[in-house]
């Protein structure tokens, strides 16, 4: 069964306050600092492979005016080439990890992002770095995605347009993680401007050339974008779709927690396609199909990620909203 008929319509639209007044222009300061993580999942490997060539071949990655740092952040995940050691290190950057009051053995990672915290933050901090590009890796079907943790950084959100329309003809979309319920502590979120770079599909411990090239092009267009800015060149007002993520979906589980049922083919390989009331989400073994029973159409994405098995999400559903910025100048 399922409709299916893939004519999923936008569900509402939020201004940010920026939208109130959309003939001033924001006015920031120079950026600075740059610094560009890989291996914060060390089995990710287009990121991991394009820093450790940055960290030989600065020059590629190098602006006139900004210091632009390549940096691995968990060596030891990269050389296991594993996601993490002791846990998640892209989990752990909230305050308390972050205080160094936690009593016993420091696990690896909460060591790690102290020492990265220290470097590249503090997290909150005016000495923070000015914008942190944090290299990812999905093996779900998303492509080319930049994740956004606030929806009111006008920033952020010219920079996302710029990389956006630099992409052209091929897709960008933005990820944003706001939700209170669904946001984590990531390791980039100790910079003033964090945005995540995910591109996929690739599998986990594998590089993929069309993936690293994607990849590339977005960071090398993101270092342009502050280069511009820097230059002093200004940036119209401008409003950017984004799927504004809502909740995470398990899949069905038996009472061991052992999985029930499989993403459905029909939804396999369709991250920010629309699924509609009635559309089939996940099939058991035995051919039983589970449909989606929202009131609203959602657009699934990190459909079928590997990493997220152990976090008890199948996808993650999300919506579309347009977000506007200011006009932007130094
Ligand atoms: C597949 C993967 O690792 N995704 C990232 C997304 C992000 O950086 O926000 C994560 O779960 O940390
Ligand atoms: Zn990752």
């Amino acid at each position: 069964m399922g409709i299916n008929s893939r004519t999923g319509k936008d569900l509402c639209v939020h201004f940010t306050a920026a939208a109130v007044n959309m003939a001033t222009s924001s006015s920031h300061s120079a950026v600075r600092r740059v610094a560009i993580f890989g291996g914060t999942h060390g089995n990710e490997l287009s990121g991991v492979l394009l820093v450790k060539h940055w960290l030989k071949h600065g020059e590629e990655i190098a602006r006139r005016s900004m210091e632009v740092r390549p940096f691995i952040t968990n060596p030891k995940a990269v050389e296991k080439c594993v996601r993490y050691i002791d846990t998640d290190l892209n989990r752990v950057f909230d305050n308390q990890s972050l205080s160094g009051d936690q009593k016993g053995k420091v696990p690896y990672e909460i060591e790690q992002a102290r020492k990265i915290n220290s470097l590249f933050g503090p997290k909150g901090s005016k000495n923070g770095y000015d914008v942190i590009l944090d290299l990812h890796n999905t093996t779900a079907h998303m492509g080319a995605t930049l994740i956004l943790e606030n929806s009111r950084d006008d920033f952020t959100i010219q920079m996302c347009k710029y990389i956006q329309t630099s992409m052209a003809p091929e897709s960008c979309a933005v990820l944003l993680i706001e939700h209170p319920g669904v946001k984590y502590a990531t390791t980039r979120s100790i910079a003033k401007h964090p945005i995540g770079i995910e591109v996929g599909p690739q599998p986990q411990g594998v590089v993929r050339a069309d993936i690293l090239r994607t990849m590339k092009n977005v960071v090398n267009y993101a270092l342009d974008f502050m280069q511009y800015f820097n230059e002093g060149t200004e940036f119209p007002p401008c409003s950017l779709e984004v799927y504004r993520v809502l909740e995470k979906i398990d899949y069905p589980r038996n009472e061991s927690g052992d999985l029930g049922a499989i993403i459905h083919p029909s939804l396999q390989d369709q991250d920010w396609k629309p699924l509609n009331p009635g559309d089939p989400m996940f099939i058991t073994m035995d051919g039983e199909v589970t449909c989606y029973e929202g009131e609203n159409t959602v657009y699934p994405t990190f459909v079928n990620e590997a990493a997220y098995y152990e976090k008890n999400q199948a996808f993650a559903k999300t919506e579309k909203v347009t977000l506007m910025a200011q006009a932007l100048r130094l």
